[in-house]
């Protein structure tokens, strides 16, 4: 088994080699299985466990104070599963896992999303938020009212890609807030490819706003060809399907790391804003960025 797994494009972490340490142990954990849906989704639930992401446990908050959680999975052939605006859901990977295997349907949301996850033993009602992100939150002194109050608030704090480009900071307001921590693998076994993303979505974004992770193509995809997994500006990466267009460029013939970079080079110049992306293929493994920093982690067993 083969597993990359990135821990979002941003700014330098704080502690880059206590978090570099949960990569790896996440691709390990990944590794270490044999089937990739299971490498993908054990990988994740690592990240998402732990608080230096903005995955499950330490997500961000949306304008009315609540976590909401997302996430893809992908394989090869083509079956997919998402869910998302999940309240109280830690391993949003194993929702959208679910979604894939035990419904015929793509993508699944909100309170219905996390009744499904219950029913099929995921836990629910986890407490996402950290003291970090409710001090940092509650700093910006939150709305109240109505949707158009919220907008308003979130007009001055929510970052758009472009502020992000180059990555120099998360958000116009902190440096280092981790607005760009989600987490995503790509597995492959020698016979399939599995696709993954998890997020908490971006910092200081109106309630209920959903972005590129559970979306296919966006977030995360796989074909044949091999399979890919975004981070970052969640509107940029939708608008332009990076990951679909990654693994079009594997089609196309190139190797992952071309495939990676060439991605990143057209979704700069189409949206000026900041992403990354990891491409796993037959033969290797990929990365490409544009903001300061995305640290990822490979593992083979
Ligand atoms: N942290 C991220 O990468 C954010 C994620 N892509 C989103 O927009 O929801």
């Amino acid at each position: 088994m083969r597993v990359i797994v990135h821990g979002g494009a941003g700014g330098i972490p704080e502690e880059p080699d206590t978090r570099q340490k949960v990569l790896d142990d996440a691709a390990n954990a990944g590794a270490a299985t044999s089937d990739p849906l299971d490498a993908v989704e054990s990988a994740l639930k690592v990240l998402e466990s732990n608080d230096r992401f903005n995955a499950g446990y330490g997500g961000a908050i949306q304008s009315d104070g609540v976590v909401r959680t997302d996430a893809g999975i992908m394989r090869s052939d083509r079956e997919a599963g998402a869910a998302t605006s999940m309240a109280g859901i830690e391993h949003a990977i194993s929702v959208a896992r679910v979604v894939l295997e035990e419904t015929p349907h793509v993508l699944i949301a909100g309170d219905h999303a996390v009744d499904l996850a219950s029913d099929f033993g995921i836990e629910t009602g986890v407490e996402l938020r950290t003291e970090k992100t409710t001090a940092r939150f509650t700093e910006e002194n939150p709305p109240q009212g109505s949707p158009r109050e919220h907008l308003q608030w979130l007009e001055t704090r929510f970052g758009t890609g472009a502020d992000q480009a180059g990555g120099s900071t998360a958000t116009p307001h902190d440096k280092h807030a981790p607005d760009h921590d989600t987490v995503g693998a790509v597995a492959y076994d020698g016979t399939m490819f599995v696709a993954a993303t998890s997020t908490g979505g971006r910092s200081f974004a109106l309630a209920g706003r959903v972005g590129d992770v559970p979306q296919i193509g966006s977030g995360f995809y796989a074909s044949p060809a091999g399979g890919a997994s975004s981070t970052g500006a969640g509107e940029d990466i939708a608008k332009t399907t990076l990951t679909r267009r990654a693994v079009r460029h594997l089609e196309r013939g190139m190797d992952a790391q071309t495939a990676a970079d060439l991605a990143i080079e057209e979704f700069g110049e189409l949206t000026g804003s900041s992403a990354g992306v990891i491409v796993l293929d037959d033969s290797g493994a990929g990365s490409a960025f544009n903001s300061d920093g995305m640290q990822t982690s490979v593992a083979q067993k």
